[in-house]
């Protein structure tokens, strides 16, 4: 029986890819063989060392010691794009939202509850309502910082409203720019895209480049009354440089789902709760994902969709399974191989992939390994992590 620890409200259609039979899940496992988590954050959490891996349901990392685990041989899995729609369709409102007196406005003739009359409601109404006048999309620019599964989605989305869109992405990958429409137009630097845009939306990780990346600097690039909408991370704005560029006008309004005591002070913050990839479609998405790569991590070896470890997958064979990590240097492959052709074991199958520091190899073999063999293969200097599955 396999054990999964839960953190988070995580789907039940995800949850239901664990067979009963085969796997015991839920949040009080002591000695999990894996993690399935939210937003939980584990920077402070001690993890026993039964934990082979972690399964984010959701893009963003950054609440998992992502570098720790890596040491520890802990493969971290992500589920990549499974909640961009959702994001994306949150962009669309917040672009909305900044763009018309919407949410004052609300505000407004909730603050009129205690009229009742019909008439005076009325009249109280429609005096109030030029206050909440605002602009159209179309024709305005949008800048897309991060064009991956999100920034992509978003970018295409606006340029159906009539939005002129540039991007900015140092990291494009070749599968993000195939997602994206040619008529988004490249900028070669973060400032360029702050200086042309009416409204500038984040889609990055929060990582070493780009926390605190919207700081004094960048608002002084920035065209002046832009919009700023953050759905990305907290950790991206300098959270002072984001209320003085409010109060001097240099932006518009900021629109985040991740408010903090000070920015809820200020009338031209819109915020709501960590609610981008709220909707059932996209956490069902993201459990399904993330269970089935864990499954098919325990059960295979399999590694698909992992933030540390490289992609390695093999049909299985009729053979035995043999799974190891290693740092990458050479001959650690040749000799594990060199140990099974002493033992006159014949291989199958192969693969192995290196990323970074880390190479992970699956051997199919036509005899059960014995658990002396296991042993031989952790044995062998730079290995460190040794399974049969
Ligand atoms: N509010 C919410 O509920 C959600 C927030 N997110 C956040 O959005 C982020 C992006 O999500 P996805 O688009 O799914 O991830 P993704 O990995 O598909 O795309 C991220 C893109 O950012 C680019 N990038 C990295 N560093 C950059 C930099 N310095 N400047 C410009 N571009 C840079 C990468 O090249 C990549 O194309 C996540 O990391 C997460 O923090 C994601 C989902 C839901
Ligand atoms: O699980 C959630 O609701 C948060 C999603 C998120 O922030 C992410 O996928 O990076």
């Amino acid at each position: 029986m396999k054990t999964i620890r839960t953190y988070n409200n995580i789907a039940s259609k995800g949850l239901n890819q664990f067979l009963k039979d085969s796997y015991r899940v839920s949040a009080d496992e002591a000695e999990p063989d894996a993690i399935l988590l939210r937003s939980q954050k584990l920077h402070e959490e001690k993890l026993p060392k039964s934990v082979l891996a972690v399964a984010r349901a959701g893009a963003g990392v950054n609440n998992i010691p992502v570098n720790d685990y890596t040491r520890q041989g802990i493969v971290v899995f992500n589920t990549p794009g499974a909640n961009a729609n959702a994001v994306k369709e949150l962009v669309l409102a917040s672009l909305l939202l900044g763009s018309r007196g919407i949410s004052q406005s609300m505000q407004y003739v909730n603050s009129l509850a205690d009229v009742t009359d019909a008439h005076e409601l009325h009249k109280k109404v429609e005096a109030g309502k030029k206050a909440y006048g605002g602009g159209e999309l179309e024709g305005k620019t949008l800048g897309v910082v991060g064009l991956g599964a999100i920034g992509a989605k978003v970018a295409n989305l606006a340029l159906s409203l009539g939005m002129n869109v540039i991007g900015y992405d140092p990291k494009l990958s070749v599968e993000a720019a195939w997602r994206l429409s040619s008529d988004v137009v490249k900028a070669d630097n973060l400032n360029a895209l702050l200086s042309r845009s009416d409204y500038v939306t984040l889609h990055v990780p929060a990582v070493e480049a780009t926390i605190g990346f919207i700081n004094n600097e960048a608002f002084s690039a920035l065209k002046q009354g832009a919009k700023l909408i953050n759905l990305a991370r907290g950790e991206l704005v300098d959270e002072d440089a984001v209320l003085s560029a409010l109060d001097t006008g240099k932006l518009s309004y900021y629109i985040a789902d991740f408010p903090t005591p000070k920015l809820i002070e200020h009338e031209r913050a819109i915020l709501f709760p960590h609610l981008g990839a709220s909707t059932v479609e996209a956490e069902e998405n993201c459990a399904i994902m993330a269970a089935k790569q864990l499954i098919d991590f325990l059960e295979n070896g399999n590694i698909v969709n992992s933030v540390n470890f490289p992609t390695v997958s093999m049909e299985r064979t009729t053979g035995y399974r043999i799974t190891f990590a290693n740092d990458n240097v050479p001959k650690v492959l040749g000799i594990v191989i060199n140990l099974l052709a002493d033992l006159n074991i014949n291989v199958i199958d192969i693969v192995n992939k290196s990323r970074d520091d880390i190479a992970y190899n699956i051997i199919d073999i036509e005899q059960r390994p014995t658990a002396e063999l296991l042993q031989q293969i952790a044995n062998v200097e730079h290995v460190f992590q040794v399974r049969c599955v």
